[in-house]
């Protein structure tokens, strides 16, 4: 196993968290001068661009199973690289913007369990 194929396992071992991309983001853009290009809109713009990557890639296909069992391993890849796109895009956002995600969806989920009782039976939150 080469060096590059090392690293990409611990990566892949790693519990990464929204913070550590974050900053990984950060370093990605200031090591490219790519920061006068982080603007808040550019950003948004970007992640809604990738968000109709996403959707291309259902498109067409009807409706799939959970698991997406009948997929070629290509096929999962593209989405896993189109959903992190989303997902990177949309980090970055909040980070330019001064918003903590980690801190917002956690607040967020707290405030969709007030609004929106669980069953008495499935309490979890
Ligand atoms: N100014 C930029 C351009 C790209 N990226 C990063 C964030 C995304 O994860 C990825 C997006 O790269 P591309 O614009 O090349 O988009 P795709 O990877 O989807 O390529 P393509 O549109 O050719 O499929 O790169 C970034 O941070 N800032």
């Amino acid at each position: 196993m080469g060096e590059g194929e090392e690293n990409a396992e611990d990566q892949r071992a790693m519990d990464i968290g929204l913070k550590d991309l974050s900053k990984m983001l950060e370093e990605f853009a200031k090591a490219r001068d790519w920061e006068k290009y982080h603007s808040p809109r550019n950003l948004l713009l970007a992640m809604v661009g990738e968000v109709g990557e996403l959707s291309e890639i259902f498109q067409w296909r009807g409706e799939v199973e959970k698991g997406l069992p009948n997929w070629e391993e290509a096929d999962k890849e593209h989405l896993g690289e189109e959903l992190s796109d989303v997902l990177l895009y949309l980090i970055r956002l909040a980070d330019i913007c001064g918003v903590d995600l980690g801190d917002a969806a956690t607040k967020k989920i707290v405030k969709n369990a007030i609004k929106y009782p669980p069953k008495p039976n499935k309490k979890l939150l």
